[in-house]
């Protein structure tokens, strides 16, 4: 089948990819000049395990196209999915500005029917509004369809071409014929399609991923509970996990959510909320207990060297909200920055992928490491804020030797506390009993 992707972002390269994967003649359509340049000349724009042996087997293999153009991206396709942004506007709504743009633009360039693919995350009522929108200069039959995304950053790949479920929303027999055809390969394993009407649709992806952002407020929640009364939570967590109604995923406690989706969607939802007059205050909570987890460690830190940091040099792991990426949106330790720097004192930062973003983004407020090793120097204590496999069996020894004081605060819980008291480490995690040689 020919489709088009609008929109060459995260989402809109791995959709490309995957589907030229399966055989599809795929052409990427963004109005990013540079990014366009250099993923035509084979240089791939995101950092996203496995995604690049598949770009340019499919680059190479003649399956993928790009071009800034739209009427020529759109000219023979089929199906034209729209992955493009949906930030949060000023008062946290989505904003639709880009996608209705893109719509606008549409209805005058369709010679032949078409489906046309919401795969951003997009508030109910959307595809409606896409339908208005393309329709104003339609001359021919269209229909839109609602297809939201699952993937994970990091295991992109995997999610798309194995996914647990496609969620796809129409009430178009034509559309629902073709997109079943389009999906068939990635459902084979046996994981459903699951066809729906557009707002269903629309509302199944915020609702799963505030249901996940509501997971783990509630195992942060737990894990400071734990603190306050001497449990532990990975052993709560790996005793209300293994129920299967409850589920072993997505129960981690640590400093916060971070990323592109869960703080905006979560957002959007409560807005959403509002707008039908209702007010959904779980979310509100889930929001709320999400800002403060992001400094849980602060206080910590405070309690160990003293309200006034002025003077402190810390080494901070981990840049990106999470492991295998390069994506620093919303990652906690930006502002466990914030705040160390706020109090006076000084960090030298080390990520194996995220360094070249956060130094895009906030300049030299830290100093950037060449190794996780280099970023302990003259440092009094190492703040964990990812975990990346490789701060997982670090050299204790080495960390000891070079930091001043042997104080590490983990936002990820990588290590067992009873083998940081044996190294004779000052540790202190989230939602368990502290290390205090
Ligand atoms: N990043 C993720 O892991 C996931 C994101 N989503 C949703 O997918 C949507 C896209 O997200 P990302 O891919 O992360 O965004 P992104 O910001 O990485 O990419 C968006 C792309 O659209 C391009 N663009 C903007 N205006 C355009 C136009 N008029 N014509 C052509 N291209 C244009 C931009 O240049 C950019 O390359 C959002 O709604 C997001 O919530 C859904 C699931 C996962
Ligand atoms: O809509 C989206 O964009 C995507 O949002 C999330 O994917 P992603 O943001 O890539 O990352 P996750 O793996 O879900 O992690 C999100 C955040 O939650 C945190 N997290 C995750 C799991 C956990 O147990 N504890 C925890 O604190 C992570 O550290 C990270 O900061 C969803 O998992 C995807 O299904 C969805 O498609």
């Amino acid at each position: 089948m020919k489709i088009t992707v609008v929109g060459t972002g995260y989402v809109g390269l791995v959709t490309g990819t995957c589907f030229a994967e399966t055989g599809n003649d795929v052409t990427c359509v963004d109005i990013d000049v540079n990014k366009v340049n250099k993923l035509s000349a084979g240089q791939i724009t995101i950092y996203e395990p496995g995604l690049e042996k598949l770009f340019e087997r499919n680059l190479k293999e003649g399956r993928l196209h790009f071009t800034t153009q739209l009427a020529e991206g759109i000219k023979d396709a089929q199906v034209i999915f729209l992955a493009l942004p949906t930030p949060p506007g000023e008062d946290g709504s989505a904003d639709l500005s880009y996608i209705l743009r893109v719509a606008d633009q549409l209805g005058g360039l369709l010679q032949d029917y078409k489906v046309i693919v919401d795969k951003s995350t997009v508030p109910v009522g959307t595809a409606d509004k896409v339908h208005a929108a393309i329709a104003k200069n339609a001359k021919v039959e269209f229909d839109v369809v609602s297809n939201p995304e699952f993937l994970r950053e990091g295991v992109a790949v995997e999610d798309f071409m194995k996914p647990d479920r496609v969620v796809i929303g129409t009430q178009s027999e034509r559309a629902r014929k073709i997109m079943g055809d389009l999906y068939a390969p990635f459902v084979r394993q046996g994981n459903p399609i699951i066809f729906m009407d557009e707002k269903s649709a629309e509302l199944t992806k915020y609702a799963a991923n505030s249901f996940l952002a509501t997971k783990i407020s509630f195992m942060n929640e737990i894990a400071i509970l734990c603190e306050k009364l001497g449990a532990d939570v990975d052993m709560v967590r790996r005793g209300i996990g293994s129920d299967d109604r409850i589920g072993k995923r997505f129960l981690f406690p640590g400093i916060g959510y971070g990323g592109s989706c869960f703080p905006k969607d979560v957002q959007a939802l409560v807005k959403s909320s509002q707008e039908a007059a209702y007010d959904f205050r779980i979310l509100e909570a889930v929001m709320d207990v999400n800002e403060k987890q992001k400094l849980f460690l602060l206080p910590k830190i405070q309690a160990y060297f003293g309200n006034d940091l002025k003077g402190k040099h810390f080494a901070l792991w981990g840049l990106a909200f999470k492991p295998n990426t390069d994506d620093i949106r919303e990652a906690p330790a930006l502002y466990i920055i914030d705040a160390l720097v706020g109090a006076g004192a000084t960090v030298s930062v080390f990520d194996p992928e995220a360094a070249s973003n956060v130094q895009q983004l906030i300049g030299d407020k830290v100093t950037y490491a060449e190794s996780q090793y280099a970023a302990l120097e003259n440092a009094d204590a190492l703040i964990i804020a990812t975990e990346w496999s490789v701060f997982r069996t670090p050299d204790f020894d080495k960390i000891g030797a070079v930091l001043k004081q042997k104080a590490i605060f983990d936002g990820r819980n990588l290590f067992e506390v009873p083998r940081m008291q044996e190294l004779g480490f000052y540790y202190e995690s989230v939602g368990r009993s502290a290390a205090k040689p």
